[in-house]
């Protein structure tokens, strides 16, 4: 179908609960068209929830979801969103062709069968039964019948949850691939370095909120920050703590393992006024900003902005 809205998704103060549980929690979202974006977070952050209300599957408690402009049940039987699942929806006796064949028959228009099987990489085993396939086999199969309407939206929950590193790297090749011809792509993940590799944008959900919106370099500049390591015998600890942007000091033995922001002037005054040798400067990475910002005390340096345009992660 014809989109014009330049957004896909847009998620308007979005609380969604459970009984007592607060699954989203005032969530406001803006998805431009062709983005590919990661919803990251620990389990139970609320990206299933998020999903499930883009999918129509379930509705907000309070607040507005719309995709392309419309209810998301309208856009899905438009044929402008298609989901790839976890599990569930083959037939095990049917062949990887048949099942396309018979799915392609349920949707009017349809992309050809030969084409959504090349698409998702799996042309060279259509005559496979379903039940033989592997997990990542299964799941290009899955991608493959998202792809017979032509979806402008493809959203995957958990998609690769329980598939082997290779099964994994075949399956975001595929999706990748496809992604560049523009479609814009959603996916719940809880792997940190699916959302580094795969994600133009990673949304990082916790608790039913955003903690933060950016990309993946920003994402992790989120837990900026250096340590640096060195080798030392003699230095005044007192000194070096008050040095700017120095937050930390760790002594192990001979070894000075400091913490700050910034530890080039720490560095310039170890190799200066010390023995120190050995030094080592690392800075950290998806994964510390992953613990920063699920850990249960706020980070200060995270803002939680009220609307999520393409704002960037907000340091
Ligand atoms: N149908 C439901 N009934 C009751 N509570 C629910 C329901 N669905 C989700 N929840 C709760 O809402 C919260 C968010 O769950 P959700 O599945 O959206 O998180 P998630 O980020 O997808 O987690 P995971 O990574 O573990 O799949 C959790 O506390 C969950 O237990």
């Amino acid at each position: 179908m014809p989109i014009t809205d330049e957004s896909s998704v847009v998620l308007d103060a979005v609380t969604k609960t459970f009984g007592s549980v607060t699954a989203v929690d005032g969530l406001s979202l803006r998805i431009n068209r062709g983005e590919v974006v990661a919803l990251l977070g620990p389990n139970g952050a609320g990206k299933t929830s998020t999903v499930d209300m883009i999918l129509g599957l379930s509705t907000p408690t309070t607040g507005n979801v719309s995709v392309y402009g419309m209810a998301p049940r309208k856009a899905v039987s438009l044929g402008a969103v298609s989901a790839v699942m976890q599990t569930g929806g083959l037939l095990k006796d049917y062949t990887v062709a048949e099942t396309v064949q018979l799915t392609a028959s349920l949707f009017t228009p349809s992309r050809p069968v030969s084409e959504v099987l090349e698409r998702a990489g799996i042309t060279d085993i259509a005559d496979r039964r379903v039940g033989k396939c592997s997990g990542g086999e299964q799941q290009r199969l899955r991608f493959a019948l998202a792809l017979l309407p032509d979806p402008d939206l493809l959203i995957l929950d958990e998609p690769t949850t329980g598939m082997d590193v290779e099964g994994r790297r075949e399956f975001w090749t595929a999706i990748r691939e496809d992604a560049k011809r523009g479609r814009t792509v959603i996916f719940a993940t809880h792997y940190l370095e699916e959302a580094d590799a795969y994600a133009d944008r990673i949304v990082f959900v916790r608790r039913g909120s955003i903690v933060a919106d950016g990309t993946a370099a920003e994402i992790k500049s989120l837990a900026s920050g250096r340590t640096l390591r060195a080798t030392v015998s003699d230095a005044d600890q007192p000194t070096i703590a008050a040095l700017p942007g120095v937050d930390s000091i760790d002594a192990r033995g001979d070894s000075l393992i400091i913490h700050g922001k910034d530890v080039d002037d720490a560095a310039r005054y170890l190799l200066n006024n010390t023995d120190a040798h050995d030094l080592e400067i690392t800075s950290h990475n998806l994964e510390d900003a992953f613990v920063a910002l699920t850990a249960d005390q706020a980070t200060p340096q995270v803002q939680n902005p009220t609307e999520h345009s393409r704002v960037g992660a907000t340091a």
